[in-house]
């Protein structure tokens, strides 16, 4: 496989043991646009917990990034985001690897793991219009109008609301998507995209409005960065530390339990909400035929104080929602990817 590495800073391919300004940190990213913001939000972090080490970054092609005609849902898994990027932390190029955390699969490669995830951003999913249409809400579209998504979570959950609308496809990184949403011969009315994408990249005024809870479940991990790291790498362990948020940390960790017991390694209509107050984690966890036709949802509580109790909230969810038939929606969806990549 061909691994293609941009060194941002020449004179940072030294693999730190201890870092001096010579000898810096290697972050790795992606090389797109967003991934470079929210790997920044990670040096900055680790500079002002630690001013006397140095940082850099360093960019990783991925697959996902190269294969931009296939549709997502049949690239199967989700490590098209991470894989590169994992050969390069394990070969000690880098140190840490940056990501969105919902591009993160739930279970790691031998020898990864997360060392810390940040404080999260509003995890919504939010509604962008065509410059120039005066629409608010999905309510306010008219019917038949094409809605531009490539998730199947989207899609699915939208079905069911919203009969009246189209959904469409779009690939390509935000801009490219905003771009295509734009143009004045293009198909889409709107787009859904990630609040914190959005909000990141600058886009934040185009956000018309948000879907919420509980009619509306965003993905696992959303608008969380999550920082992987090499098991038993105590420098890099000690270096998070101070930079990770707990509430974000527990709340993914539940989502993240709650996905792994119902995906079985493929990517699924799996919305996730939580909130995390007192000693008191709540999670919200749905599944959604792709046809929008069949949804389980189901509501856990629990009081966490540690990982494992976030985890057990996140996998007495997934039990529920499988006691109310997602696994016969999970078993449509495997049988209908396995006809489509045939074909
Ligand atoms: N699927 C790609 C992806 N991965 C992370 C984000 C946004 C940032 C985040 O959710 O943390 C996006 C864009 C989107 O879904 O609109």
């Amino acid at each position: 496989m061909h691994v293609q590495v941009e060194v941002h800073d020449p004179g940072s391919y030294a693999v730190s043991i201890n870092s001096t300004p010579s000898n810096p940190y290697i972050i790795g990213s992606r090389a797109s646009k967003l991934a470079l913001i929210q790997a920044n939000l990670v040096l900055s972090s680790l500079r002002i917990a630690h001013p006397t080490q140095s940082f850099d970054i360093l960019t990783v092609s991925v697959e996902g990034d190269r294969n931009k005609s296939q549709a997502l849902y049949l690239l199967g898994g989700k490590s098209l985001w991470t894989k590169e990027l994992e050969l390069e932390l394990l070969g000690g190029g880098v140190d840490m690897i940056v990501h969105s955390l919902k591009d993160v699969p739930t279970t790691l490669p031998e020898g990864c793991e997360l060392g810390a995830v940040l404080s999260r951003e509003d995890p919504r999913d939010s509604l962008v219009v065509k410059s120039g249409l005066e629409y608010k809400t999905l309510e306010d579209l008219p019917q038949g109008s094409v809605v531009g998504t490539s998730s199947v979570r989207r899609v699915a959950q939208l079905k069911r609301t919203f009969p009246h609308l189209q959904f469409q496809d779009v690939r390509g990184n935000l801009d490219t998507r905003i771009a295509k949403l734009d143009a004045a011969t293009g198909p889409y009315t709107a787009l859904i995209l990630a609040r914190a994408g959005l909000v990141r990249m600058g886009w934040g005024e185009r956000i018309s409005s948000d879907l919420s809870a509980p009619s509306f479940l965003h993905a696992v991990g959303q608008g969380a960065l999550g920082v992987e790291v090499r098991s038993g790498d105590q420098k890099v362990a000690e270096l998070l530390r101070g930079v990770g948020d707990q509430a974000t940390e527990w709340r993914t960790t539940a989502e993240r339990a709650m996905l792994r017991v119902l995906e079985g390694g493929c990517s699924v209509p799996v919305g996730a909400h939580t909130v995390f107050q007192g000693q008191e984690l709540t999670l919200l966890g749905s599944v959604t035929s792709l046809d929008g036709t069949v949804h389980v949802q189901r509501e856990v509580v629990g009081v966490v104080s540690s990982e494992e109790e976030a985890r057990e909230v996140g996998e007495r969810c997934a039990r529920l929602l499988v006691q109310d038939g997602a696994g016969e929606i999970l078993k449509d969806i495997g049988k209908d990817r396995e006809a489509r990549a045939a074909a």
